[in-house]
């Protein structure tokens, strides 16, 4: 990484030292209460950013562990622009803004660093890991010690290819999976949508399962969630939790966003997040928003409108076992009759 670059991941990270006015007023205080930096080694390059230990100490202490069996995801449904810097120091800002409502798990859009369009896509590519973005997120999960499902960016592979990458953060900052949208959304929709992300998007050939303390997340980017299959197969691979970072249109949001996770919920007695950017009338591309979280059960715990806003759910495992054992779809399968097997290892 160019020293640029770090001089930008430091500027974002002294961004989020210094922004308290979102945070709630406990953490506001302890925040008055931090002084000094500390250097921060990543690959072997160093630089300064204030100290945000006690800001997180003070979260760890309301919010849920391992023994409650579930802990708390928030989502980032951001405003996202055609200036890369303006939206990393928006995700920023808005991820402290989760972790201060005692997010354990931070999830961004699809394209957060970057509008979302075929046309944006190659000035806004960047190497996954190794760019700012991926530096950023690296770092704040590091210092906030949370999970980051950092939405997706544009990712120039180093076979010269463009993909539409997520990236899967640990609390110690550790890159724990890296997915690239395996179903591009190539649609045509007359007179309303016509899409084509095959038109300088290559498709990712892996699934991609993380592991946390608290249970096993199957992650997937938007187009993605039409394919049940990919949904089937994580849960039987283990997963709790899908996280799907998306951004349905206007065409397609009002008719099938909210259709699908609770279809990929109830079928799979699974929780269901999916983050979307917020809407921007005057964006090329119009997202719908309203990013939410759906239960086991099929209903909504939580739903955002379309503007900028960061919403939480619990993801109450005991409650997801209760789901289980009442209606025992998974143990009733006739796979003398029929299975589904994935081609490839997560
Ligand atoms: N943007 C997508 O990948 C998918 C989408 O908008 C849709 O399926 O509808």
């Amino acid at each position: 990484m160019q020293f640029n670059q770090w001089r930008h991941v430091s500027n974002f990270l002294s961004l989020a030292g210094l922004r308290t006015e979102r945070l709630s007023s406990l953490v506001t205080r302890k925040l008055h209460g931090l002084s000094g930096t500390r250097v921060v080694t990543i690959n072997n390059l160093s630089f300064n950013y204030p100290k945000l230990e006690v800001l997180s100490r003070s979260i760890m202490a309301t919010a849920g562990d391992s023994e409650t069996k579930g802990f708390r995801i928030g989502l980032v449904q951001m405003d996202v622009t055609e200036y890369k810097n303006y939206n990393l120091s928006v995700a920023t800002s808005l991820i402290k803004e989760a972790v201060a409502g005692g997010a354990k798990v931070v999830a961004l859009p699809e394209c957060f660093n970057s509008p979302y369009g075929i046309q944006h896509f190659k000035e806004f590519a960047e190497k996954v890991p190794g760019g700012v973005s991926s530096m950023l997120m690296s770092a704040l999960a590091a210092d906030f010690k949370v999970y980051i499902i950092a939405g997706s960016v544009p990712e120039l592979g180093d076979d010269g290819k463009l993909y539409n990458t997520c990236l899967i953060f640990g609390p110690k900052g550790e890159l724990l999976g890296k997915h690239r949208k395996i179903h591009l959304f190539d649609i045509d929709v007359p007179g309303k949508i016509r899409f084509q992300e095959s038109e300088v998007l290559t498709g990712g050939n892996s699934l991609t399962i993380v592991e946390t303390e608290w249970c096993k997340i199957g992650v997937g980017i938007c187009y993605d969630m039409r394919f049940p299959e990919l949904a089937q197969i994580y849960r039987q691979k283990g997963c709790d939790l899908l996280v799907y970072p998306g951004a349905f249109n206007m065409t397609t949001g009002p008719a099938h966003w909210k259709l699908l996770q609770q279809a990929r919920a109830l079928d799979n007695q699974v929780y269901v997040a999916t983050i979307s950017p917020a809407r921007n009338e005057k964006a090329g591309y119009v997202a719908w928003g309203h990013s939410m979280v759906v239960n086991p059960w099929g209903a909504v715990v939580v739903e955002a409108e379309e503007e900028q806003k960061v919403v939480f759910a619990d993801i109450d495992l005991a409650y997801m076992q209760q789901v289980r054992s009442q209606i025992p779809v998974s143990t009733q399968k006739r796979t003398d009759l029929y299975q589904l097997a994935s081609s490839k290892d997560a």
